[in-house]
């Protein structure tokens, strides 16, 4: 059994987090049920901090708020001294409610809207990811109009295959994301950029993927980006102030996964970029990131109860839970794996494998397919291990299911950060079509 972070197994056999015993959590707020482990991101955040600090070299850490976005999550980001990067109108709108300093947000996207790139230049944000020429021209329009300046950086797509999953690879030329950097697209865009008196050009982002084990693509990415750049500072001029090298740092979710610490990613771009920027007698740029998974995936754990069983002799055990793709959709998207233990039995020997199969009316609906468990019982409390990136994220009510709550646990003591959805919740946009309905 593989423990993360502050989890541990008590006198008593029950999984504890954060100093709280799990089985307590799951009385107190019922399953399903978030549980993080609020000492762990801190950690994370810390070391990513420290790793650029440590190595003289100036940088934002931004964490990507895609792989968790709630109030008490951004707050904890400002607690921690991080930027944050977000990706849509209701996460920019997560941030400002949750009154996270505008100059320290960048915003993404590749189909940003008008009215988000309004609420971005109202919002003053740090920076903004420009992503396509679509919107490079609407945003230097509107900037017009308005008369403000705002910070860009351009999202270029370096042309390279990372190690991941298919859907989750994004700096492949054949990639919705970005300006393609081969094929003259970047250099046209920053062209025109760097023309117009409202943009304010820091520099290339690019972002190659999620879930990577290795440092090669980033390395490799560092070197194409900085290559270009030297193109350009001689072409045009150009000297870039920011690199962002985008998130994608692999964490561990099973045996299969062999991760490298976090820091060692930071550590191993930082020296490419030195090397490359002295071979190309560039000056040192400020070095971006924007860890998503690795700052909070294994910092989250879902807590759920046994139900049913079904036993298909010969064939396998099917175990269901009171959650499943609603609340993690990674095993029906990706084929995702994850670990599992009966939380109140944690010392208990296994003595079968078993699959675990959500309830949703969907045969995809299983989370984890073989487990090795003792002989579970109906009310056994299931924790499944690094559900704390999209998991929450990407939550949903199909079924009509509610969304589970969200707990942070530090030092002993559990703080609900996130409330149960109701089934009135669920009803809060529904408009009734006949008259007389006590909708
Ligand atoms: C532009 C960008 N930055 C950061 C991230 C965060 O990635 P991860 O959660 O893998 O660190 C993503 C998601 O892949 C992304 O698309
Ligand atoms: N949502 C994906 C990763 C996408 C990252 C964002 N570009 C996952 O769960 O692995």
């Amino acid at each position: 059994m593989h423990l993360y972070g502050t989890a541990n197994i008590n006198e008593i056999g029950h999984l504890e987090i954060g100093g709280v015993d799990t089985v307590t959590l799951a009385k107190k707020y019922g399953t399903p049920l978030y549980v993080y482990d609020v000492a762990l991101i801190r950690k994370r955040a810390r070391a990513f901090k420290k790793t650029f600090e440590s190595m003289g070299v100036k940088a934002q850490v931004a964490y990507a708020s895609k792989a968790f976005s709630t109030i008490a999550m951004i707050q904890l980001v400002e607690e921690e001294g991080l930027s944050l990067d977000v990706v849509s109108g209701g996460e920019l709108f997560t941030a400002i409610k949750a009154e996270f300093p505008s100059e320290r947000i960048h915003f993404h996207g590749n189909n940003k809207s008008e009215s988000e790139l309004l609420m971005a230049l109202d919002y003053h944000v740090g920076c903004i990811v420009v992503d396509n020429f679509h919107e490079l021209y609407l945003l230097a329009q509107l900037c017009e109009q308005r008369k403000q300046e705002v910070k860009v950086l351009l999202r270029v797509t370096p042309g390279i295959e990372a190690h991941t999953h298919d859907y989750i690879l994004t700096g492949q030329e054949d990639s919705k994301f970005g300006f393609d950097l081969q094929n003259g697209q970047a250099e046209d865009a920053l062209t025109y950029a760097i023309q117009n008196q409202y943009l304010d050009v820091l520099g290339l982002h690019c972002h190659i993927g999620s879930q990577i084990f290795e440092t090669t693509g980033f390395k490799l990415a560092a070197k194409k980006l900085l290559e270009k750049l030297a193109e350009w500072n001689e072409s045009l001029l150009f000297e870039a102030s920011v690199l962002n090298l985008g998130g994608g740092f692999g964490i561990r979710y099973t045996d299969e996964d062999a991760p490298l610490s976090p820091e060692s990613y930071v550590v191993e771009m930082i020296d490419e970029v030195r090397i490359e920027t002295e071979r190309l007698g560039l000056a040192l740029p400020e070095i971006w990131i924007e860890p998503g998974r690795s700052m909070v995936g294994d910092a989250g754990t879902t807590l759920y109860s046994v139900g049913s069983q079904k036993d298909v002799p010969n064939i396998r055990k099917y175990l269901a839970v009171d959650g499943g793709m609603t609340d993690n959709l990674r095993p029906a998207l990706y084929d995702a794996k994850y670990e599992a233990i009966l939380a109140n039995r944690a010392n208990e020997k296994t003595t079968e494998t078993v699959a675990i199969a959500g309830k949703c009316c969907e045969s995809g609906d299983m989370l984890i397919w073989d487990l090795p468990l003792p002989e579970a019982a109906p009310n056994d409390i299931l924790a499944v291990f690094c559900t704390g990136a999209y998991g929450y994220s990407m939550s949903n009510n199909y079924n009509r299911i509610p969304r589970p709550p969200v707990v942070f646990v530090e030092n002993g003591t559990s703080q609900l950060v996130v409330k149960r959805e109701s089934y009135e919740d669920l009803l809060r946009l529904d408009l009734s079509y006949v008259e007389k309905s006590q909708v």
